[in-house]
């Protein structure tokens, strides 16, 4: 690997390390080739998805923890070295050439060379032994105490490889893809890597990239062709293109101007249609809606495989604020809902707060307020997919042998 590649994943490692921002808005370096910048990007996510394990491994070579952009230099050698299996020479010359090329870490150069060089001698065996990289407390907490410890552990080692790949067909398209396998659900899954700007289908709009758990709360709202159909928190308009593409008349509502853009940029991609509103959820009315998808702003807990900078980013702060914009929502979203219409809430968490408890307690807050109960196997899925109170729980440890899926929980929702 170039080592303008390696210099660019430990920008991309430090943004999210020491800045605390997420991955997808580091600004793109113009001067990186895009093979170079796919490499980086490659190297980062890994380095990231093993920082606890990787630290493990340093830990007894240093005398004490070196400021972190050297200890950030020795985390993406060390993955270079004990996840990707790089070669020990190259990837060693590189981490003090990084070392040297800044000056916070260029007094440390001996200190890289030399814990490099015992990780890349002791260091397979002993990374091999470490567990995967914990969740954070205020996820793994409520995911203990919810599923149990063996349910956690699940999680954490489902987190560790690299997704696959999972594409929404558009319904009546036909598209042959090589290595794709159908999931029960109907999803296409290819192997993680693929290139899917590439794939037959994707220029032309028969499919879109959307994971397997993702796809299912459109599934959840039964036959809405012809419906008038209210997509709130719509962007980047997954849901939206299923919704159009089921023949749905969709008005879809987000506040974020920008995102707003890849809806149109989706759309225009698949030939499909919808009526796009740039608004808050909170202050948008119109007349009553046959059906709604309420897809509400979450933590995206359920996503750490897809993004693993996330749990080092995002912490327990954005829980209480969130559930109770979910809250929020939920309330007037029912307000624009007609009698006896279906009402879909769903969310990419692994927090029962943003998903299972949300229902238990609109279904207090709201007379008349019901579950349709949620069959998982009518839609290809699994039995144990059933939450209690009729919704459905998705989990990364769930398909585990198959690639695992995105955490999710979705309810339909009704009143009279
Ligand atoms: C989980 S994403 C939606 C994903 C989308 N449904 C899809 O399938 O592609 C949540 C969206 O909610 C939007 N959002 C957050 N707060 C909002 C609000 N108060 N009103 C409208 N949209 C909001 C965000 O901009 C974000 O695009």
């Amino acid at each position: 690997m170039a080592l303008e590649a390696r210099q660019a994943a430990l920008k991309a490692l430090d943004w999210v390390l020491r800045e605390g921002r997420m991955l997808a808005h580091l600004p793109a370096d113009p001067r990186l080739s895009p093979g170079d910048a796919a490499r980086a990007a490659r190297l980062a996510s890994l380095t990231l998805r093993h920082v606890q394990p990787l630290d493990a491994v340093i830990a007894p070579y240093l005398d004490r923890k070196p400021p972190l952009p050297a200890l950030n230099i020795l985390r993406l050698a060390a993955a270079e070295l004990l996840v990707a299996g790089g070669d020990a020479h190259g990837v060693v010359d590189s981490a003090v050439k990084l070392a040297k090329a800044r000056r916070p870490t260029q007094r440390m150069a001996g200190m890289v060379n030399a814990v490099l060089r015992k990780v890349a001698v002791e260091g397979p065996e002993r990374f091999a032994a470490e567990p995967p990289q914990r969740l954070p407390g205020w996820i793994g907490g409520p995911v203990k105490k919810r599923w149990g410890a063996e349910v956690l552990r699940t999680i954490e080692a489902a987190h560790v490889p690299l997704p696959p790949i999972d594409l929404t067909v558009k319904p009546g398209a036909t598209v042959e893809i090589e290595g794709a396998t159908r999931l029960p659900t109907g999803s296409l899954r290819l192997p993680a890597g693929t290139q899917v700007s590439a794939v037959p289908g994707y220029a032309t709009g028969d499919v879109w990239v959307q994971d397997a758990a993702a796809a299912l709360p459109v599934r959840l709202m039964g036959n809405v062709a012809g419906a008038r159909v209210l997509d709130l928190c719509a962007a980047p308009g997954g849901k939206a293109m299923q919704l159009a593409a089921l023949g749905a008349h969709v008005t879809a509502v987000d506040l974020s101007d920008s995102r707003m853009g890849r809806v149109r940029e989706n759309l225009a991609r698949t030939g499909l249609t919808a009526e796009l509103v740039v608004a808050d959820a909170l202050d948008y009315t119109a007349a009553p809606f046959d059906a709604i998808l309420l897809d509400a702003p979450c933590t995206a807990s359920g996503t750490i495989r897809r993004h693993p900078d996330l749990p080092h980013v995002k912490s327990w702060t954005e829980v209480e604020p969130l559930t109770r914009l979910q809250m929020r929502l939920l309330d007037h979203a029912l307000t624009l809902l007609k009698p006896g219409g279906t009402l879909v809430y769903c969310t990419c968490s692994l927090l029962p707060v943003e998903g299972e408890h949300q229902i238990t307690a609109a279904l207090k807050r709201h007379d008349g307020l019901c579950v349709i109960p949620a069959d998982p196997v009518a839609l290809g899925g699994d039995d144990a997919w059933r939450s209690p109170e009729g919704g459905l729980r998705l989990r990364p440890d769930m398909w585990a042998e198959i690639g695992g899926l995105d955490g999710f929980y979705m309810a339909a929702l009704t009143r009279p």
